[in-house]
């Protein structure tokens, strides 16, 4: 909604030159060519525009000029045309390499034990139902993806996995001698995830967790211990996501929730922390439930996928 407004905003007329920060992040692709479309208006009316993206999608559609920057230095520019078919520079290849629709297709495992079962669930907010009658089973070491539109219910169907959110109609039952700390969520938005510091002293005091564990867990993920004595502002979204892994890690999950986890990351960071995320599926045998309003990312990472579409009660499972 926060992009709508500012779109809203800028068609009104009033400024001249319009800042569009990250303006399709978190949306479906639906909405991104809403938004592109609102962008290119601002030209198209005799405006300015300065768009700050990671979304080469949106760089393309709204075409002019790109400027690419790599720890604050410019390493490329030019027309849009020109950079995104026929970069210069060896991140600008990097970068556009690792879009997912580039990646290579993930190697399927069978799937192992089954961890969680909902039979005829509702997922509702309020008195609003978002999905109903959905039987959905997810198994050990399995990585499913989760789409649909903006809206539609994602994280309030994961919520209701995890037990935050009571379901509306129905039940949700974990496997036998499995308690819920042992299902885990990855947040949208880390920096909430954390206050005020990143320390996982706490968590590990409270769940009693034995020390020795958590250095090969920052090695693992490749995550400096200084790190943990900076605020959530203080380290990048690559690494404080790493960091949220790290602590759901340490409570031994069975059944992730990620959602959405790299809408704030570069491609390269993405790539990076997807293959990191379905490598710790397999090597740990969690079942992995991934967000994403990316196709191609969900296509390359997921092994089946569930599709929530509006009405509220349209779904499949493909
Ligand atoms: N805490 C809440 N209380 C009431 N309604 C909520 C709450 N959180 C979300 N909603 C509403 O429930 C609906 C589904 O939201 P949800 O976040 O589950 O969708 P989503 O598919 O994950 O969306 P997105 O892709 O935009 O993150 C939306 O209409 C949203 O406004």
């Amino acid at each position: 909604m926060a992009q709508r407004l500012a779109i809203a905003a800028a068609r009104a007329g009033s400024a001249g030159i319009v800042l569009a920060d990250e303006p399709t992040k978190g949306l479906d692709l639906a909405r991104s060519d809403e938004v592109a479309g609102h962008l290119c208006h601002v030209t198209e009316t005799g405006g300015a525009l300065l768009t700050i993206t990671h979304d080469l999608e949106l760089a393309e559609a709204l075409g002019g000029e790109i400027v690419v920057l790599r720890e604050g230095r410019v390493v490329e520019c030019g027309t849009a045309a020109r950079v995104l078919s026929a970069p210069a520079a060896d991140y600008t290849m990097d970068l556009i390499a690792a879009e997912p629709r580039h990646w290579p297709m993930r190697n399927r495992a069978a799937p192992g034990a089954e961890v969680l079962r909902a039979e005829g669930l509702a997922v509702g907010r309020g008195r609003r139902i978002l999905a109903s009658s959905l039987d959905l089973t997810f198994r050990a070491g399995e990585v499913v993806g989760l789409a649909g539109p903006s809206g539609v219910g994602k994280s309030s169907l994961g919520d209701t996995l995890l037990g935050l959110i009571a379901p509306a109609a129905g039940r949700v039952t974990r496997a036998a001698g499995l308690g819920p700390l042992r299902f885990q969520k990855l947040w949208q938005d880390p920096p909430a995830a954390f206050a005020p510091r990143l320390a996982l002293a706490d968590l590990m005091a409270r769940h009693r967790i034995a020390p020795d564990r958590l250095p090969p867990l920052m090695e693992r993920l490749r995550l400096d211990p200084a790190l943990l004595d900076r605020r959530p502002g203080e380290v990048s979204g690559g690494e404080l996501q790493r960091l949220s892994i790290a602590r759901a890690l340490l409570l031994d999950p069975v059944f992730l929730f990620a959602d959405e986890p790299t809408s704030r990351l570069d491609p390269l960071t993405q790539r990076e922390l997807i293959a990191l995320l379905t490598g710790l599926a397999r090597d740990r045998n969690v079942a992995l439930l991934l967000v994403s309003h990316q196709p191609d990312l969900i296509g390359k990472a997921a092994d089946r996928v569930i599709r929530l579409d509006l009405p509220a009660d349209g779904m499949a499972a493909a």
